[in-house]
């Protein structure tokens, strides 16, 4: 990154400014750049070795953890604060003091009651939610290898500090701010910081003193992570002192936001505002109705309340963290709770092949020559190659280091020294490595690659022993050796080499021309046993699979058909290339498998799917999986993956198997149908609600019920939603992919709202003249009355609501909610007959024609609910 990015980065953020005034954060970079290397260490009292365990763990003590944000933890007794700061504990607390001081001490002390059971619900919850995502952070490390005690040790991202020296190599997480100290064609992805896809190289180099700027190629800055090469880096800062220190907390705003927490936002908002314009006129038609101003301010505060969906925040973290429990259970981590939801909503599933579909430890089967004959040959260059390079060693290297360990290979490498190295990118799909023979002078290349990229770097090939040009023709043999393999289902990589003279030092991509093919290495990369069931597990839920590889079509194919995939149509790396992004997305559909594939390409695989529509997951474990990771609505990884990988995914599985993700993707659709439960219940009321009492406010020569009624009619009816996280959904339901909705969320608002506010009507009528509550002598009755009716109602409606079947009949809630909404109609029928003799409550015993009227209103509620259900699912083809 470029001094100017920096600069331009930092006056970006307004909130940054101050720091880079304050701290100096450009001079700090300036000074760490630009100093000798002998200086640096001096300075953090450290070396190219790294520093000795005890003094790490000293340092740690001393300048605290590595961590960009403040995640101590939350000690209990801040929720329990929290707990009482809250809309419906303050207005009942102000109730308590008006009850006090008009000379109502029992009324203002069953209040206060009824604040502190309200307030340790909340924080019962609350604080579990918090302590099950804190279990599950404290699950979830990334590691990076750091020099201590003059060893390669694996290290937690957290533990790393001033001085520490940290290897790089592809596929590394740059864990805090570093000066690079030893770099090999060092390439970093920063788009972090830049937005810009394009890898940055990072030198060693101490600065020219002629250069009067200093360029930063030698920081690397914290967050940014390994495309290729590799080397060595000293931490200069940590934590929030590092460059994502200071802007984690707006990068952290922007990221955590998925699609489903925007929808919740922007519903909760709409309806605030919606009630506080209900409100404010319930108040002015109450006042002026009435002319009792004081109490219609209380009314028109209580009802602003008991309409606020107060427990939608409980719910919504209850069932998250209810399902993140479930699946961490099955060996998953989930990293962002909302991902679980988004998981429940993906209908496209793409993922790598090479340890994901396959089993993570492949094995080699063949080495043959140019000519297609076994060589031992090829494979001591293949074992020279892998030996020798430095960066993390993949699936194919360990593949042929394990065989040639067994096969008496391991010798032969101590012959040789190591002169450098050309390190893998996806996009060469190559790596060279420079050795040289103790007996000779020469420098001898050896390059092992994709069979195409190697084609096009060989002029000659080494056929039985004869170098002989690669023509045309030759080059379709050696292909048509590697397809034959390829049907087999095998892996192939190929080798090629050349010798060069002494004279040249560093060697470059350059070098990698004019070489001698020499044969293929084939490996065996078997699907995981359990693949197969998956992928039909995945079908069978509506998610349809498609494979993004970096690998050759034909073994693609093969694996595709073995693990039972619908389609085996292959769009290749160079078509996606050719396309425009509306061409691709409209071609796209047709395909599932896209094979040869680079990093960019992947993503832009993903893209094309999400611009169609789709909600697309992304599982892969490579550093060329890390774009399309970040992009995807979910991402998903394994234990095994690198660690870039690892960061930009939102779940991590633990366990080889695949089954799992079935598991994660319906209890998606579980914890969705839950929330939405909550979410229509809590619209539809609200509509219905604000109706009625905007009708009664009007008509009624009285209030409908008094502010402390409503309250306890809200704490009860809480009360009863608390199980909604551990309710059953219809086996019918979570079939299908679940999208977030909005559109139905209105048409449901409207079609129960006002189903429930004829009913409120209904009750008002048959109240007034039915049972005749009609004066102010009998307003008491009328207030219990539509207190156990409205309460009875509310709490009946999840069970109605919950499914597209008959309730009770066809489906029931799980025992759970059945105990908590029968408590509350219990109490409901108790409380105004265990309170009426407390004058605050308004509370009369109620006669028993009353209750054949609740009895016989109810009966008609649900009847004409399950009717108004079935007209609405034929209009509207779905509920919920
Ligand atoms: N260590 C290596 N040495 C040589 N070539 C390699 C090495 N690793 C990968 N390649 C080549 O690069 C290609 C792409 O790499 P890789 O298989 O990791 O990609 P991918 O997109 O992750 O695909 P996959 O679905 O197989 O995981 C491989 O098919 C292989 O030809
Ligand atoms: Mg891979």
């Amino acid at each position: 990154m470029e001094m100017a990015d920096i600069k331009h980065l930092i006056r970006e953020k307004a909130n940054l400014q101050e720091a880079y005034r304050n701290e100096d954060l450009e001079g700090k970079y300036k000074h760490f750049s630009a100093a000798e290397l002998s200086d640096l260490y001096q300075e953090l009292q450290s070396g190219e070795k790294g520093l000795a365990t005890v003094e790490a763990g000293a340092r740690l003590t001393k300048y605290g953890r590595n961590l960009t944000t403040d995640e101590a933890d939350i000690p209990w007794y801040r929720f329990l604060a929290k707990s009482f700061i809250d809309e419906f504990i303050i207005v009942l607390l102000v109730l308590a003091v008006v009850s006090f001081f008009l000379q109502d001490a029992l009324g203002a002390g069953i209040i206060l009651l009824l604040a502190i059971i309200s307030a340790s619900i909340r924080f019962f919850q609350d604080y579990s939610s918090y302590q099950t995502s804190q279990k599950l952070k404290a699950m979830m490390h990334i590691s990076v290898m750091v020099r201590r005690d003059e060893k390669p040790v694996k290290v937690n991202i957290e533990d790393i500090t001033l001085g520490d020296v940290v290897e790089l190599n592809v596929g590394s997480f740059i864990p805090a701010d570093l000066r690079i100290i030893a770099a090999t064609n060092l390439f970093l992805a920063q788009s972090v910081f830049t937005g810009e896809a394009v890898p940055v190289e990072k030198r060693s180099l101490e600065p020219d003193e002629s250069k009067n700027s200093v360029e930063l190629d030698n920081i690397a800055l914290m967050g940014s992570s390994v495309i290729s090469g590799s080397g060595l880096g000293m931490v200069v800062l940590v934590g929030k002192n590092t460059y994502l220190g200071h802007i984690s907390h707006i990068a952290e705003e922007v990221k955590t936001k998925t699609n489903f927490d925007v929808g919740i936002d922007r519903v909760t908002s709409t309806l605030l505002k919606y009630i506080a314009a209900i409100v404010l006129l319930v108040f002015f038609i109450n006042g002026i109705v009435k002319k009792d101003w004081l109490n219609a301010f209380m009314f028109s505060i209580s009802v602003a309340v008991g309409m606020t969906p107060g427990m939608l925040p409980m719910i919504v973290n209850g069932t998250l963290a209810k399902g993140a429990k479930f699946l961490a259970q099955k060996k998953t981590i989930v990293k962002n709770m909302s991902a679980i939801q988004n998981l429940g909503a993906i209908d496209i599933l793409c993922t790598d092949k090479t340890g994901t579909l396959t089993v993570d430890n492949i094995s080699l089967q063949v080495y043959l020559n140019a000519s297609g004959n076994e060589d031992k040959e090829v494979l001591e260059y293949a074992y020279l190659n892998s030996y020798f390079t430095t960066g993390s060693k993949n699936l194919i290297d360990r593949a042929i280091l394990s065989f040639g360990e067994t096969h008496h290979i391991s010798d032969d490498v101590k012959e040789y020294t190591c002169v450098d190295e050309i390190p893998f990118d996806y996009d060469r799909k190559r790596v060279s490595i420079v050795v040289q023979h103790n007996t000779e002078k020469n420098h001898r290349i050896i390059t092992k690659g994709a069979i195409e990229e190697i084609l096009k770097v060989a002029t000659t090939m080494d056929m039985d022993g004869k170098i002989v040009p690669l023509s045309d023709e030759a080059k379709e043999k050696v292909m048509a050796i590697s397809d034959r393999l390829n049907e087999q289902g095998m892996h192939v990589v190929a080798l090629a080499e050349k010798t060069e003279y002494i004279g040249i030092d560093a060697f470059s991509v350059k070098d990698e021309s004019e070489m001698t093919f020499v044969g293929f290495v084939g490996f065996f990369d078997p699907p995981k046993p359990d693949v197969k069931d998956a992928i039909e597990g995945l079908y069978a839920a509506g998610v349809d699979v498609k494979v993004l590889t970096g690998d050759a079509p034909i073994v693609a194919q093969h694996i595709c058909a073995q693990v039972g995939m619908k389609s085996t149509a292959v769009m290749l790396g160079t078509t996606v290339e050719q396309m425009s992004d509306e061409e691709l997305a409209k071609e796209i559909e047709e395909y599932a498998i896209f094979a040869r594939l680079a990093p960019l390409q992947k993503q832009r695989v993903v893209l094309a799917f999400r611009k169609n529509g789709h909600v697309v997951g992304y599982m892969g474990d490579g550093v060329n999986d890390a774009p399309s990771l970040r992009v995807a609505d979910v991402g998903i990884s394994v234990d095994s993956a690198t660690d870039v990988a690892k960061e930009a995914s939102d779940i991590i599985l633990l366990e080889k198997s695949l089954s799992v993700l079935k598991d994660g993707i319906y209890e998606g659709r579980r914890i969705y149908g839950n929330i939405m439960k909550y979410m229509k219940m809590a619209l539809s009321s609200n509509f219905g609600n604000s109706f009625s009492v905007l009708v009664a406010s009007i008509f009624l020569p009285f209030l409908p019920m008094i502010p402390i009624q409503i309250l306890i009619q809200n704490l009860i009816y809480d009360i009863s939603q608390i199980a909604i996280p551990w309710d059953n959904v219809d086996p019918e339901f979570i079939e299908k992919p679940k999208k977030w909705d909005t559109k139905g969320l209105g048409h449901f608002m409207n079609t129960m709202g006002i189903t429930s506010s004829v009913f409120d009507v209904v009750t008002f009528y048959c109240l007034w003249y039915l049972l005749g509550y009609n004066g102010a002598a009998k307003e008491a009755f009328f207030q219990t009355g539509w207190f156990m009716e409205g309460l009875i109602s509310q709490t009946l409606i999840v069970h109605f609501i919950r499914t597209s079947k008959i309730a009770f009949i066809q489906s029931r809630a799980d025992s759970r909610l059945l105990l908590t909404t029968g408590i509350a109609i219990v109490a409901a029928i108790l409380v105004p007959v265990l309170l009426h003799s407390i004058a605050a409550f308004h509370f009369v015993a109620m006669p028993k024609e009353y209750f054949l009227f609740l009895l016989g209103i109810l009966l008609m509620y649900a009847i004409s609910i399950e009717l108004v259900k079935k007209v609405y699912i034929r209009k509207y083809k779905e509920w919920l």
